[in-house]
């Protein structure tokens, strides 16, 4: 059994650790409680959803599935019917058209039922009574729940120790934010919602909330996240739907969606390289590599496979030393999310 643990480093302070604490006696677990044949099927199963609000249409026919015990992370750009698909599997909304269902239930119609299931993070760290103390508040949260996580310990997972005593309206919003996460999944939940968990939040912070969502999957939570940050998509989940004006417009794990069918080896410059220039690296370079513009002072080079190797790399790295530019990130190989993500969602603001 595994958990995530807040040890402190000495000289590093205040650093979080995952640990496998398998042998150890202190062993806690963040499991959801074993439930007799219920562990096969889909957690989350969306089908034609509609969700409108007056003549705007924000969900409008997006079908997709989320299996058991997967980190499922929802991704697009702002208003593109994230938080409307994710409130309507919560129940919070009622669906337009198309059917939504959450372990098997109708969110709304079964709502008593599945509030003991299913954890719910409010964007923005709402949630949390202002005038209640953060562990009372955490500790109230978990006697609803028959068998609820310690609360020591998530708020130890959280770095929210120091402010155990601290009423809620006075804790800054990545405390009130970690504090809904931790509300989240102290009753020990099957399947839990987190709407951008991490916006907002301080490195620290963020990879605490990774680290949550981490144990959560590797004690077999389902966990269902939106997130505009690709890196976080990328390193938690198994698998990725990108929705765009209210479809899906993708959907896969990170490796299958990243994995281009062109290799690309990508550089930024501390010099502006315009076509001209780009045109004369070209000529420089393998048979049948291409250097172009990728946007925001980055290029890249694009070819058939076998050219993407070291000779590429070499002909690059002495045309930049050529003309004394300075060539940094450079990368050989996939797309990334980010990539993936803008090539379909379009690059320019909406
Ligand atoms: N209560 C509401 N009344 C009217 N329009 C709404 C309401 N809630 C959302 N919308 C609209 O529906 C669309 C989808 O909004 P939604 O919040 O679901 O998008 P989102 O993908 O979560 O966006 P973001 O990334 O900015 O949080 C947007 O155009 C938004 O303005």
């Amino acid at each position: 059994m595994r958990y995530a643990s807040a040890r402190r480093t000495g000289s590093g302070g205040g650093r979080l650790h995952s640990v496998d604490v398998t042998s150890s006696t202190h062993a806690r677990t963040m499991a959801a409680p074993e439930r007799d044949g219920d562990t096969l099927g889909s957690a989350v199963e969306v089908t034609g959803l509609v969700k409108r609000y007056g003549a705007k249409v924000a969900v409008d026919g997006l079908s997709f599935r989320v299996p058991r015990g997967v980190v499922f992370a929802v991704l697009g750009p702002n208003g593109a019917g994230k938080t409307s698909t994710i409130e309507t599997c919560e129940g919070f909304r009622r669906a337009d058209g198309g059917q939504v269902r959450v372990l098997g239930l109708d969110p709304v119609r079964d709502a008593a039922a599945l509030r003991p299931r299913v954890g719910v993070m409010l964007q923005a760290g709402g949630g949390a009574y202002p005038g209640a103390r953060t562990a009372e508040m955490l500790r109230l949260t978990a006697s609803y729940s028959r068998n609820p996580l310690d609360p020591d310990l998530l708020l130890e997972l959280l770095g929210l120790t120091d402010v155990a005593r601290t009423a809620v309206r006075r804790l800054s919003g990545g405390q009130q934010q970690r504090l809904s996460l931790a509300m989240a999944v102290v009753g020990r939940p099957e399947l839990v919602f987190l709407d951008e968990p991490t916006a907002g939040l301080d490195p620290q912070a963020r990879h605490a909330v990774w680290r949550i969502v981490e144990a959560l999957r590797a004690d077999g939570v389902t966990v269902v996240l939106t997130t505009h940050h690709m890196d976080e998509a990328e390193r938690l989940a198994d698998e990725v739907l990108i929705v765009d004006a209210g479809k899906a417009v993708a959907q896969g794990t990170p490796a299958a969606l990243t994995r281009g069918e062109q290799p690309t080896l990508r550089f930024r410059a501390d010099a502006d390289l315009d076509a001209e220039a780009l045109l004369g690296l070209t000529a420089t370079l393998p048979a049948g590599c291409v250097a172009a513009s990728a946007g925001d002072g980055g290029y890249q080079v694009t070819g058939p496979p076998a050219a993407i190797g070291p000779q590429l790399l070499a002909a690059v790295t002495a045309w930049c030393a050529d003309r004394a530019v300075m060539p940094s990130d450079l990368q050989v190989g996939r797309r990334t999310l980010e990539d993936v993500f803008l090539d379909l969602t379009g690059r320019e603001l909406r």
